[in-house]
């Protein structure tokens, strides 16, 4: 038995303390907020989140980040992408030793265009980090809480570190993998939710199966060129963090990025979309990033693009998708070369 902490208490991070309560943890999770502490202390429901789970007796949680600092030897960070550099730089003043950081968050800071674990690295101190390991793949909370099977592999450069957190977190429902590949996990990650709100616009305009196949096919090769010119390995794209998380994200009807998409496919104009959803959808910011990525990386990244100027520049969907078809002919294949 581990002590673990878990920061984040939103759909995700409340799952994953699940997972590790029941496997005998002795698991803290931390809240900013006390009324949510108390409601998981005293009633043992998250209802906010995950409205029909009833939290093992075992799990406890905390709205003080200093208890929470102190509690886990590991440290899963399960906020969204936007509040990783808030939350760790707020760890940093508290930790006194190193821990091992686990994070699961799937998104790219748009500007400084950095990775979840680069963003935690410039957060926080280097002698505050024992290793870091990203828990990524195709996962819903509201699947994992109903204990269906479910695959996510740990990544980390130091296999050691991949391998304990597979042991954590590994149950008769929940199987982890271990890959050496941090910068393929964490692109095809966070890219997928990009595709994964071009899909639900798809959706939205009654475009069918045909389109969505075209989407998540050509989506998979935009996220793989990209990643390579990154450092990823290719067959990484290929997995259960790429591929894996891109089937589940751009079809079912957990994902908030579908969700978003589809309300966007239907009229609903960006910020009318946001207000309605209530959690985090991390495809918008990462829209951005990735387009800036493209720039970089001078990679052609067409739905990435299509997808940037219906957010953020007014495009229609339609027209997006229009203009998309009528692209200059070119070949499948040797792009990927
Ligand atoms: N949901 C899922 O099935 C999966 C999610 N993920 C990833 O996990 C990450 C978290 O997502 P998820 O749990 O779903 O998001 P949710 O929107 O469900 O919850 C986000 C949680 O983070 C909290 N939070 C937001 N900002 C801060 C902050 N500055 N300080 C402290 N807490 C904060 C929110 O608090 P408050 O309630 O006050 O807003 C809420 O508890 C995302 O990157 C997502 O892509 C990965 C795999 C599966
Ligand atoms: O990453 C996820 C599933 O693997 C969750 O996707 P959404 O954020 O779109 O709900």
């Amino acid at each position: 038995m581990e002590q673990v902490t878990v920061l984040g208490a939103g759909s995700w991070g409340t799952a994953l303390a699940i997972v590790l309560a029941e496997n005998g943890h002795d698991t803290l999770l931390w809240t900013h907020r006390q009324d949510q502490a108390d409601e998981i202390n005293n009633e043992h429901t998250n209802k906010k989140y995950l409205p029909s789970t009833v939290l093992p007796a075992n799990l406890r949680a905390t709205a003080s980040l200093e208890e929470a600092t102190k509690h886990g030897k590991t440290i899963v960070v399960a906020v969204p992408t936007k509040a990783i550099r808030e939350v760790c730089g707020e760890l940093s003043k508290l930790l006194t030793e190193p821990k091992l950081f686990v994070h699961v968050s799937k998104g790219i800071e748009p500007d400084s265009l950095l990775r979840i674990s680069e963003l935690m690295k410039e957060s926080m101190k280097p002698e505050q980090i024992e290793e870091i390991v990203v828990l990524s793949g195709p996962s819903h909370a509201e699947e994992v809480v109903l204990q269906h099977p479910t695959t996510v592999t740990a990544a980390s450069e130091s296999l050691a570190a991949a391998e304990k957190v597979q042991d954590l977190f590994m149950s008769q429902y929940f199987r982890v993998y271990t890959n050496d590949d941090v910068i393929g996990v964490e692109i095809g990650g966070a890219l997928k939710n990009v595709i994964a709100l071009a899909a639900g616009i798809t959706d939205g305009l009654s475009y069918g199966d045909n389109a969505k196949a075209a989407l998540i096919t050509r989506g998979l090769a935009e996220i793989t060129r990209l990643g390579v010119k990154m450092g990823g390995n290719p067959f990484t794209f290929a997995g259960l963090t790429g591929m894996g998380d891109l089937i589940v994200t751009c079809t079912s009807v957990h994902s908030r990025n579908w969700r978003a998409g589809n309300m966007l496919g239907k009229g609903l104009k960006l910020n009318e979309v946001l207000e309605q959803m209530g959690m985090v959808v991390e495809g918008v910011r990462t829209t951005k990033a990735a387009y800036q990525l493209a720039q970089k990386h001078d990679v052609p990244m067409p739905l990435t693009t299509a997808l940037y100027e219906v957010l953020f520049n007014d495009k229609e969907p339609k027209q997006a998708v229009d203009e998309l078809m009528i692209r200059m002919k070119k070949a499948e294949i040797d792009e990927l070369r």
